[in-house]
Parts: C-alpha cells; structure tokens; sequence
C-alpha cells in the first residue's frame, strides 16, 4: 500500500487495481455488514468505499446513477410507482425523482450506516432522500420483495456492490423470481451488472437466469465509469410479459421529462437519449455470450 493513496484490491479483479490519491478520511465505521468509509480524494471528490470497494465518486457517480435509472424508466410510457433495493447512498433516488408520473418510491437498503452516512453533509447525493414521494426500508432486499403484493412496481433498480458480501442473494435465481412477481405484466427491472472485461461468467449466470424469468425482453446494457473495475459498468434490462418494452428506443424521453420537474438536484450530467440507445451496443465477445443465451 502507497501511503497517502487508496488501492481497491478484490478477488472480483485479480491482478488488477485501481488507485485514488487520498487527501482526508471523513468517515470510518463498521456496520452489521461491512466496513464504511469516506475519503476526500485529491481528483475525484468525496468517495464512498465499502468493504474495500468504491462504490461511487462525486466525479463520476453521475454516470452509473443516471444511466441505472434512466435506462428502465424512459423505456415504459409512465412510470408510477418504482421499488430501489440498495441504493442507500441516494443518488439513485434523486434520478427517480426527475420523471414527474412517478408517485410513489420505495427503497429497501440493508445497511443503516450507509444511509446514515449518506445523510451526513460528507455525501450530498441525499437530495434524493427529501422527495415527499420516497419512503426508506431498512432491510434485506431478497425479504422486501417476497412480501410485496404480486404487480406492485412498474420498474425496480437494483442498485447493489459486488456479490461478495451483503449484496451476493441479490445475483441469484430466487431473488429475480421475487422480482418478476413484484412486478406488474410490462414492468421493467434494471439490476447492477458488473464487467464485460471482467465478468462475464457472472454476467453469462444472470442472462441464463433472466431468460427464464423474464418472458418480456432481457437486454445488457453498459457503460463508462472511471473508478469502476475495468472502468466499465453494465445493466441487465428485462421486461415482464406483458406490454411489449424496447429497451433500446426510449419512448418516455427524460428530455421532455427534464422541463416538467424542477428536477431537485444537479441536471442530468451524462444521460441523454443517444447514449441510451448506444449503451446496448455489445463488443462481439460479449455479444457471442449475451445474444446466444
Ligand atoms: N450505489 C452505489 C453503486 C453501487 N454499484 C456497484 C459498486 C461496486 C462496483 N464494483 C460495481 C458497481
């Protein structure tokens, strides 16, 4: 370890590691779950880090929150009510709070002190939190869905970490089966989906799954985050039977949604309509993999 600087090491990437000049620890705790932390980085601004792993950075959270929220979204005419499982850190709900037919927001998150953390002014992704719409569970993600009432959501966004650790239920068959029941027919999940460069037996796993599950559409999308492994990030998309869904051709444009609300916090810095469409573009070696399942 250099010191002064912060090296994500994982068995997720062996070999590999990625690196941030560390200026300040603001935040060091252990949960029930995992270790927290928060540093003030020399270029990246505040950094939330969970059990060793980055979560996200001030510079470039932007991309991962826009594109985990906006892809589902802007893929089903109206959506209304939403369901995040992690998430904790509320960047993602303050994306969701951008689409104005959206009435009611539930997140289920494991970990308090994330939350807590979150809230703190060391993360200010919080705006989120503030909607009148949000309504926070503390708790295990895989039980929130078993009790939801069968086509409670039009869209759920599982916004988890690695599966290693807490998140690991959240990558496998029984939890994607609470999903699909969760929501209603044409209804949309968007689940973190890891690394082409890197994962692609866990992404081979999750695609075998969800096309068994989901008898709408299943598309992987990706796209770019710096301090992400392989700084790349990818999105599984699937659709209920039901409405057809076209991930790939958003009929609910987040422009159009930009002018309705005064969107609470920052405007969008990555997400646009075109990038939407572009993130579904596979290299062929995950195309090979991906469209062959
Ligand atoms: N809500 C913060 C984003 C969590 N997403 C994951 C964090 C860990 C990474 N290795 C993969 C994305």
């Amino acid at each position: 370890v250099i010191p002064g600087w912060f090296s994500e090491i994982s068995p997720m990437w062996p070999g590999e590691a990625h690196s941030l000049k560390v200026e300040k620890i603001l935040f060091q705790g252990k949960s029930d779950y995992q270790d927290v932390m928060v540093f003030q980085s020399a270029t990246y601004g505040k950094v939330l880090v969970l059990d060793g792993v980055i979560q996200l950075t001030e510079r470039d959270e932007c991309a991962y929150q826009e594109m985990i929220t906006h892809l589902p979204l802007c893929s089903i005419p109206n959506p209304k009510k939403v369901l995040v499982i992690g998430g904790g850190d509320g960047g993602v709900l303050r994306e969701v709070a951008r689409h104005s037919s959206v009435e009611h927001i539930d997140i289920c998150e494991i970990d308090k002190m994330v939350v807590d953390v979150s809230h703190l002014d060391l993360l200010n992704f919080t705006v989120g939190y503030e909607d009148p719409r949000v309504t926070l569970h503390v708790g295990d993600g895989v039980a929130f869905l078993k009790a939801a009432p069968e086509g409670s959501y039009d869209a759920v966004i599982v916004d988890s970490s690695d599966p290693i650790g807490p998140a690991q239920e959240l990558f496998e068959k029984p939890f994607f089966e609470s999903v699909a029941k969760a929501l209603r027919p044409g209804g949309v999940v968007c689940t973190q989906a890891e690394s082409i460069w890197l994962h692609m037996h866990i992404i081979e796993d999750i695609v075998v799954n969800c096309r068994q599950i989901f008898k709408g559409s299943v598309n992987y999308a990706w796209t770019t985050v710096p301090t992400y492994p392989s700084g790349v990030i990818g999105f599984m998309l699937c659709s209920t039977e039901g409405p057809e869904v076209d991930f790939k051709n958003p009929i609910n444009p987040i422009d159009a949604i930009e002018n309705q609300t005064k969107s609470i916090g920052p405007s969008l810095k990555f997400y646009n309509q075109e990038i939407h469409s572009a993130a579904f573009c596979l290299p062929s070696f995950a195309k090979k993999v991906i469209e062959a399942k």
